[in-house]
């Protein structure tokens, strides 16, 4: 039985002098949340302490109730999480399919079941017909594709993506978000985008970064009710966002 997938408690974390996260709290459960925020506003960040490849300065931060400052639970943690960094690396030279199968193994699966899951990842994204070309030969798109696999491949409870849509074409898009609605079902998925619109559709809940600080909880269509015919902004979710930042920035 698990608890709060993520459970974030007054979370800072400094770079030197400047200050990414300013006091951050934030529990999540499963669905399909999504991150906004402006350019700086820290949402990398926070994925990345959550991802835990970053650490925080203060405050506490437990996955699936496990304390990630543990040393001992991180690795518990790191099998069942899944995580597409903004920029990935990856050896160009690897085929789509050795690429999830290396992940796979560093996510410490049980090896028999590292083949069919391996293909079922592939196939999620769409990538199937592509799986033995090499990553160097791939589009974009089609590498960011390749990215979320590696995130998917075991079946995570908690998935988190950085910019997800960024290069995808709106046929990848709209699969994609659908994708991200059936995970969502049983598992916590984070997404940090820039893209209000996936959220209007895809999410299930939103959370507004702005300056270090969550400025916003609700459902999008509490974000849409947040604007005002005032608000700049081309869609009822925009008006939101905006609206939300502004009256942060006043406070
Ligand atoms: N390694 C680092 N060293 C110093 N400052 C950093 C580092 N990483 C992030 N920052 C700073 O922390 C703040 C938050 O950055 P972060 O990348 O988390 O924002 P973001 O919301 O993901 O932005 P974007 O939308 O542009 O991707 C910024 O002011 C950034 O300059």
């Amino acid at each position: 039985m698990i608890g709060t997938h993520v459970d974030v408690r007054d979370l800072v974390v400094e770079f030197g002098k400047r200050t990414a996260l300013d006091g951050v709290d934030l529990q999540l459960d499963t669905g399909v949340h999504g991150l906004l925020g402006p350019n700086g506003a820290g949402k990398t960040t926070l994925m990345r302490v959550l991802a835990t490849v970053a650490r925080s300065t203060s405050g506490s931060v437990s996955l699936l109730d496990h304390d990630l400052s543990k040393q001992r639970d991180l690795r518990m943690v790191r099998r069942r999480l899944g995580y597409l960094p903004q920029q990935f690396g990856y050896y160009p030279r690897f085929t789509v399919r050795e690429f999830v199968e290396y992940f796979a193994w560093l996510k410490e699966m049980t090896p028999s079941a590292v083949p069919l899951a391996v293909d079922h990842a592939i196939e999620r994204v769409g990538l199937a017909d592509r799986a033995d070309d090499r990553l160097k030969k791939l589009s974009g798109g089609m590498l960011r594709r390749a990215g979320i696999a590696q995130a998917i491949v075991n079946d995570p409870d908690v998935l988190l993506l950085d910019e997800p849509t960024a290069g995808l074409d709106p046929e990848q898009r709209v699969e994609f978000r659908e994708l991200l609605r059936t995970i969502g079902v049983d598992s916590c998925v984070l997404v940090a985008t820039h893209l209000v619109e996936d959220v209007a559709v895809a999410c299930t809940h939103v959370t507004v970064v702005s300056d270090g600080r969550a400025v916003f909880r609700g459902t999008p269509d509490d974000l849409v009710a947040a604007g005002e015919d005032t608000s700049d902004g081309d869609s009822p979710i925009e008006r939101g966002y905006t609206a939300a930042i502004r009256a942060a920035r006043k406070r």
